[in-house]
């Protein structure tokens, strides 16, 4: 692929197996849950997330999504228990989501698509980096909520309200003192399954935690997620819309989940 990854149809998930082999492998994400055939663990704890809003710092456009980073020199915003053994620290939090409201989620729950989903990024620290984690079996958490369309979400606006300074690829801005934990549904009862990152590299070191509960996200707060540009500054400008990967097959793993 002479140009680099995206979401086109000359660049899209369809042909990133070409420079990223591993996109046809074992465990690649997201992955259409069917609850009726996930089997309930009672030995799965309950998920045990910690943030501390003075770690966050800045609000990237990537050029692929936005992401929210994290500092993570310490152990204090982090994920224990749930279906992972050690601490896992918050390194990001970004989302996928659609052209309209009828998709833009990677994971699907029999077969529906929700019109965005949140991603809480964490690796584990027996790693000595986000960046040696991730290339791990056992190297990541990601957290991941679906948004599902309701009353506008007054925690979600504060991400959005820094839109306007992030609009195209390259873009940053400061963004301190956020409490993802605002993000998250009321219960926390979830999936779980060893998979993957669903964008290029596509290394197959992530341990899925999927939140059965969603959270609100008002038409005119999906309208404001497709505000974003792909492009950079000076380039013809391209919608950030549609940054999701589709299902994956599962290829006979196991779901899990937490609840019954
Ligand atoms: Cl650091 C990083 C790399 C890839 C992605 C994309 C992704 N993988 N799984 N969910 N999103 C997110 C963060
Ligand atoms: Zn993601």
């Amino acid at each position: 692929m002479a140009h680099a990854w995206g979401y086109s149809a000359e660049n899209g998930p369809e042909k990133w197996a070409k420079n990223f082999p591993v996109a046809d492998g074992p465990r690649q994400s997201p992955i259409d849950i069917l609850p009726s055939e996930a089997s309930f663990d009672g030995g799965l704890k309950p998920l045990r997330l910690k943030y501390d809003p003075s770690d966050s710092m800045d609000i990237l456009n990537n050029g692929h999504s936005f992401q929210v980073t994290f500092t993570d020199d310490r152990d204090s915003s982090t994920l224990k228990e749930g279906p992972i053994s050690g601490v896992y620290r918050l390194k990001q939090f970004h989302f996928h989501w659609g052209g309209s409201d009828d998709r833009g989620s990677e994971h699907t729950v029999n077969g529906t698509k929700y019109p965005a989903e949140l991603h809480l990024v964490h690796w584990n620290t027996k790693y000595p980096s986000f960046g040696e984690a991730a290339s791990q079996p056992d190297g990541l958490g990601v957290v991941g909520v679906f948004l599902e369309i309701g009353a506008e979400n007054a925690q979600l606006q504060k991400v959005l309200d820094a839109f306007d300074a992030i609009k195209t690829k390259g873009n940053q801005t400061t963004f301190a003192k956020f409490d993802p934990a605002t993000l998250l549904p009321g219960c926390l009862d979830y999936w779980t399954y060893d998979g993957s990152l669903t964008t290029p590299p596509l290394l197959e070191s992530v341990t899925w935690i999927v939140c059965k509960e969603t959270i609100s996200v008002s038409p005119a707060q999906m309208a404001k997620f497709r505000s974003l540009l792909f492009s950079g500054k000076g380039e013809a400008a391209c919608c950030m819309v549609d940054n999701y990967r589709p299902p994956q097959p599962l290829k006979g793993r196991a779901v899990r989940a937490s609840f019954k």
